[in-house]
């Protein structure tokens, strides 16, 4: 399987490069059950990010992430947007939204307790990876809705077009690459 060596700080990984379409391929970057590379890129991203009150992220990679750097940054609280609604939410905020690995319809759903904590706060938005942008445009939308401040938009990736993007703080590149047949 081919792969591409990615660089964070002193740690590598070799993510292996997974056809997504017929044209289209990614290098796979699943932080999901990678202590290292989560407890490695948080205070990375830290020294970046302005001073904002909460931190919020999208279900389901972002999670890991936002807890380490909630903690790195004294943070006793996070926000997750989920993917889908669930009954013990109250009064959830929803849109709809696509991302380059789902390529069809997902919701994320901001129950509305926490819509009422990020209210008149001054917030980032924390993913994983920002790649055609959409998850990140949803969330922000989610969250303005809810009357908080988008203090800052950032990720330990930025893939493809979105590395151009001068609206994001996010530690290193992630290429897209053409799927060979
Ligand atoms: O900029 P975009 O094109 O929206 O892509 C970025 C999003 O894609 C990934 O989530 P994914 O949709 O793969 O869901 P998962 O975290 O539940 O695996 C990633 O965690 C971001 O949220
Ligand atoms: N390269 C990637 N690997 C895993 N999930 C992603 N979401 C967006 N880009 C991704």
């Amino acid at each position: 399987m081919k792969t591409y060596t990615l660089q964070i700080g002193d740690i590598t990984r070799e993510l292996p490069i997974i056809p997504i379409s017929d044209t289209l391929s990614i290098a796979s970057f699943v932080i999901l059950g990678d202590t290292e590379i989560v407890s490695k890129s948080a205070p990375l991203l830290a020294e970046k990010l302005p001073e904002v009150d909460v931190l919020v992220t999208a279900e389901a990679k972002g999670i890991p992430f936002v807890y380490e750097l909630s903690k790195q940054l004294g943070m006793s609280r996070y926000v997750v947007a989920r993917k889908n609604v669930k009954p013990y939410m109250d009064m959830p905020l929803v849109n709809k939204v696509t991302s380059i690995t789902t390529q069809k319809e997902q919701l994320l759903c901001l129950d509305g307790a926490d819509a009422e904590f990020i209210k008149g706060k001054r917030v980032a938005l924390v993913d994983d990876v920002i790649s055609t942008g959409e998850s990140l445009r949803v969330l922000e939308e989610l969250v303005k809705e809810a009357g908080a401040i988008v203090a800052a938009k950032a990720a330990i990736l930025a893939e493809g077009d979105a590395k151009n993007r001068e609206d994001i703080f996010y530690l290193e590149y992630l290429p897209l690459f053409q799927t060979i047949k």
